[in-house]
């Protein structure tokens, strides 16, 4: 079935649809990972956007029961060059199409996808639809102009959980998949903000040795203190975190009272929470191929990234330092405090999917607690 894809400048890419029929709305933003679709279509942090992979097959590997990030698909459509239906891994259950077409999200497959993330790059990632009802290209391009702006949409509440729950499952190993750690083993507490937290971030912090609590994103700070927890994590999520203004208080509240860990858009909160200002990149970075320097250590890790907003490191003053720099775009990849246990980063070091080179952050975390236990 013939599909189109429109973005807000008036561009359109004819294709042909796989998943599911319709219409769908989002921005646009291209994923440079050549592995790993299923965990990107499963970060919540994707909620209202449109992805585009630059890698040219996708859907070779299928769709398996254990590479989940979350309870579902949060993005909005999928744009790929070349779709292979027939699939082949040992683990895999179903293809992608279903996958799509069971969870409700479009796909456009024989997209020019390079000339697609070329226009991205160089104008900016922004709004597009895709449809195989409206094939009208002057009217699907207006739908595109009336969607409005990432900038300034809370899309965190609408993705967390409702309550709080308990998490002790640790890292996938190749003989036993997903192990259940007895929570006496683990001697760090944790209470986890969930804003859209990636699954994969749960199981290497009780990898790293700690008893997770996940909590709602509004759940109060004076209630997360009182659970006396050892350290305090920061999840990553979609949307804009400026108009967080509420979490952005109780992120406040637990500043000097606990060691802190955020990552991507707890990064950018904590960011927040300190007196700085975050800001809209023109494309942002999505992918697990990009370079980033740890300046305590000054080594380089090639890391796991998906976001379109970063911390302004001018407005933090000095409430905080640069803690990594992206390698690629010299934004910045990470904070940490001056004088207290605090540090945070834009990238993703649970990767899924991704290189394995930050999985340390979970250490110096745990590190941290124990130093100020
Ligand atoms: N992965 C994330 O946490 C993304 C953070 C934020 N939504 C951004 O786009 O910058």
């Amino acid at each position: 079935m013939k599909a189109l894809l429109a973005l807000a400048d008036g561009r359109i890419f004819e294709g042909k649809s796989f998943g599911a029929g319709g219409e769908a709305r989002g921005e646009v933003v291209f994923n440079t990972a050549m592995t790993g679709y299923q965990e990107v279509l499963t970060d919540p942090s994707y909620k209202g956007q449109m992805v585009t992979m630059t890698y040219t097959q996708i859907g070779n590997t299928g769709i398996n029961a254990e590479d989940i990030e979350s309870r579902g698909l949060f993005l909005s459509g999928f744009i790929v060059r070349e779709y292979q239906e027939c699939y082949s891994n040992w683990r895999a259950c179903m293809s992608l199409d279903s996958y799509l077409k069971e969870n409700g999200v479009i796909g456009i497959q024989g997209i020019d996808t390079r000339a697609l993330t070329r226009h991205l790059r160089d104008k900016g990632a922004q709004n597009g639809i895709i449809s195989t009802i409206d094939l009208d290209r002057e009217s699907l391009v207006a739908k595109a102009r009336a969607i409005p702006s990432m900038a300034g949409l809370d899309l965190a509440t609408g993705v967390s959980c409702d309550k709080p729950y308990h998490w002790t499952e640790g890292l996938w190993d190749l003989k036993d998949g997903y192990p259940q750690v007895d929570p006496v083993t683990l001697k760090y507490k944790v209470v986890a903000y969930d804003f859209g937290i990636k699954y994969n971030i749960l199981r290497c912090l009780v990898d790293a040795g700690c008893d997770v609590t996940v909590v709602p994103a509004s759940f109060p700070a004076e209630e997360a203190l009182a659970m006396n927890p050892d350290g305090v994590f920061l999840s990553n999520g979609p949307g804009d975190p400026e108009p967080l203004v509420a979490v952005q208080e109780e992120i406040r509240k637990m500043i000097g009272r606990k060691p802190i860990f955020g990552i991507c858009l707890g990064h950018q909160l904590l960011g927040l929470a300190l007196g700085g200002k975050t800001m809209k990149l023109p494309f942002g970075n999505h992918g697990s191929n990009l370079p980033v320097m740890d300046m305590a250590t000054r080594k380089v890790e090639i890391t796991s990234q998906n976001h379109g907003f970063a911390v302004d490191l001018d407005s933090l003053g000095d409430a905080a330092c640069l803690g990594h720099e992206n390698l690629n775009d010299q934004t910045v990849e990470g904070i940490s405090h001056c004088t207290l246990p605090i540090f945070s980063v834009q990238h993703h070091p649970e990767a899924s999917p991704g290189p394995h080179d930050s999985h340390y952050l979970f250490g110096r975390f745990v590190e941290m607690m124990e130093r100020n236990r």
